[in-house]
Order: C-alpha cells, then structure tokens, then sequence
C-alpha cells in the first residue's frame, strides 16, 4: 500500500513523502521510531527529528523499515507529539506531573501517593472524538507516586487540529463547571489520628491472640494515618457503646470497630454503633470480601465496624472505603450502591 500518496492528499494539507531507507541519509525522521525485543526491550530507538546517517540504515532495516516518512505539516494539523502533548496539558490538574511526548503518548503521574480523581464523562467524551486516545485509571484509584493515572495519546501520525481544540475546550467547560478544577487530579491522604476498639469475648478474655489489631495498623499507616489507641471489650452492648464514647471522647479522626459483624446472636456491634448516636450510612456493603461492613458517622467522625474478612483479606471493602475517606470524601449511600459492580473480588 503506498500510504504517502493517501496521506498527502488529505484535507489538512500535510504531505508526507515516502522515502526508501538507503536514499534518506541526511534527512529527519518525522516520528519516534520503536524497536521491540520481546521479553528484552520495548522502547524508543530513534527520536523524532534524528537526522539519519548512514550508520543508521542496518539499524532501521532490522525493524523492518524500508521507508521512512518526511513529513510536512499542513496548517490545520498537528504531529502526534504536540497533539498527545496539548491534550495532557489540557486535562492535567493538582497532584500530577506530565512526561515528555514519547512515540506519540504523553504520561500523567502521580506526584506523590494519593487518590486518583478522574471524571468518566470527559473521558468518553474525549474518545469519542475519534483518532486521540485518553486512557485512565478509573475513579478512585490508589496511586503510588510516579504510577499513570493517565496516558495522551493519538492514532495517526497527524492530526486535525480542531480534534485536540475539541479536547481544549471540553477541560476548559469542565474547569468551569468545577470551581477550576481539572478533570484530571490525584489528591493526597490526609494524615489521620485513629481510634481502634477490638471486640469479641474470645480475644478480651485472651483466649485467642488478636490479629485484627496489626492487619488494620498495617492498612492505616500504608497511607500515612496512624492508630493512636486500640481499646478491647467483650461481646457486650453496653460496654461497646462505652468505649466508642470514650474514644469519641479523645477526639479521633475515626472510629474503627472490629469483629461481631455478623449474625450470631453474640454478634453485637452494628447495633453498639447505631446505640452510640452514629448516622448509619450503611450496614452491608455489596463486595465480597467486606459484605458484613457498616459505615456512617457521629457527628462529622466516620465509623466503620470491620468484618472477619479484614483480618486477613488484602483488598476488602475497607480497603476501597479508607482511601476515600482519607482523600477527604464524605461516604454517601450511592457509593455504597455502587460497590457492587466490580465489587466481586473472591
Ligand atoms: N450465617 C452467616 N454466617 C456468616 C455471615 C453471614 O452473613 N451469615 N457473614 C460472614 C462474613 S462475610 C464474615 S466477614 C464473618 C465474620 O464476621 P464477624 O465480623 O462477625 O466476625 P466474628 O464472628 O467476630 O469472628 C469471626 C472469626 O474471627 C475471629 N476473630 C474475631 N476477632 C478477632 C481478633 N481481633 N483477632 C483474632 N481473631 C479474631 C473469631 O474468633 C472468629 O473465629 O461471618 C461470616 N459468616
Ligand atoms: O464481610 Mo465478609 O467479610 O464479606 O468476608
């Protein structure tokens, strides 16, 4: 297929010319040029505007190009790079940091571990315009620092202009629809001072050694909060009620509870929390693992009682509610709801 006379004949004016390897020395790539090893090396082996010499050519013929582009842009297009670049800049916000254009596709990254604010609606948006890319991570995502919540990218080598002044315009209504904000954010954890009240008659009495204690330590401080002070009681309403007063008491950030989520009889907590004047968001959460967990608050202070699962489970419904309430969301019943698509992890 002889895609340069295709090319050169498209509406933007661009010409782009094909030329055979050997006859190219001394003129410039239009494009970063990729070379993949599988299982070695995926990456760039030349950068676009490399003028090409003739020590290159065994090079270049060894990835298989026999032709090279010389491009020429028409005045209402753009190359790859700049388009993938414009609409980085475009749709970047608080908390991220963008790479350099590279083969087409500019990285967003984390600046440092946060919560990942991505707005579905401009992103499907964005890719319906046809011929760009955006691709994300979805909403609410955890992110290390320097992970991707998102990657520019564009199909062709050229592109209509008004296609990236689309993507211009949709973050600019965005921003103006949302104080200034990008569509595109990664928001840090707040450092929170936690309380943590363990329940159950077989570890109070030290029957058993509690493992809940260090499991949810280690997910707390995995963003930066800490348990200031764990606090044990028996299966027992009144006691319960108690020691959710007291560590309401010392003014913590959040309360959690553990154990006595489910149905036994002896299961006492949903109701200890209710009794202590909690707002009941939810008891129940549609994901598995974590089905048996409450959420709501007193007064403005989050509570959670912990199922079973939490103990030993990786990734729970707590595990998806404590990031977001640490990123500084307050938990309503729809997003409750909304844990069920997906929701099912074993
Ligand atoms: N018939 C039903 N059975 C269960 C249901 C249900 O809906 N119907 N839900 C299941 C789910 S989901 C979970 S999770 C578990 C347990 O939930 P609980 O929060 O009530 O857990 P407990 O009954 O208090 O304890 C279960 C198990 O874990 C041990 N445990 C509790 N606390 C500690 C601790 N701090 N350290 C070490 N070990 C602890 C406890 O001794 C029990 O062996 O219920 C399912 N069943
Ligand atoms: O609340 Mo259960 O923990 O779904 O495993």
């Amino acid at each position: 297929m002889n895609e340069s006379n295709e090319m050169s004949g498209k509406a933007g004016g661009s010409v782009l010319q094909e030329v055979p390897v050997r006859d190219a020395i001394g003129m410039r790539l239009a494009h970063d040029l990729t070379q993949i090893l599988p299982g070695k090396f995926k990456g760039r082996l030349f950068k676009k505007g490399h003028i090409i010499t003739e020590a290159d050519i065994p090079s270049l013929l060894d990835i298989g190009k026999e032709h090279i582009y010389i491009l020429e842009l028409g005045a209402e297009e753009l190359h790859e790079d700049d388009a993938a670049e414009r609409m980085a800049q475009a749709l970047t916000g608080k908390g991220i940091t963008t790479t350099e254009p590279h083969e087409g596709k500019v990285n967003l990254k984390a600046a440092e571990l946060g919560l990942a604010y991505v707005d579905e609606t401009i992103v499907c948006a964005i890719n319906s315009i046809g011929e760009i890319a955006l691709a994300t991570v979805k909403a609410n995502t955890v992110l290390q620092a320097g992970k991707s919540i998102a990657a520019t990218r564009v199909i062709p080598l050229v592109v209509d202009k008004a296609k990236v002044e689309a993507v211009e315009r949709l973050a600019a209504e965005y921003r103006a629809a949302n104080d200034g904000q990008a569509p595109l954010r990664v928001k840090p954890f707040r450092k929170l001072r936690i309380g943590l009240l363990t329940t159950g008659g077989e570890v109070f009495s030290g029957r058993i050694q509690d493992k809940f204690g260090p499991a949810v330590r280690a997910k707390v401080e995995a963003f930066g909060s800490e348990i200031v002070e764990q606090r044990f009681a028996p299966d027992d309403r009144q006691i319960i009620v108690k020691e959710i007063h007291y560590l309401l008491e010392q003014r913590y950030d959040m309360i959690l509870v553990t154990g006595g989520m489910s149905v036994d009889p002896d299961d006492r907590t949903p109701g200890a929390i209710k009794a202590s004047g909690a707002r009941i968001v939810s008891y129940g959460t549609p994901m598995l693992p974590g089905s048996m967990l409450l959420i709501g608050y007193i007064g403005e202070v989050p509570i959670m009682g912990l199922p079973g699962c939490v103990m030993h489970d990786p990734y729970t419904s707590f595990d998806v509610l404590l990031p977001r309430i640490l990123a500084g969301q307050t938990i309503v019943r729809d997003d409750i709801v909304q844990m069920g698509y997906g929701g099912l992890q074993s």
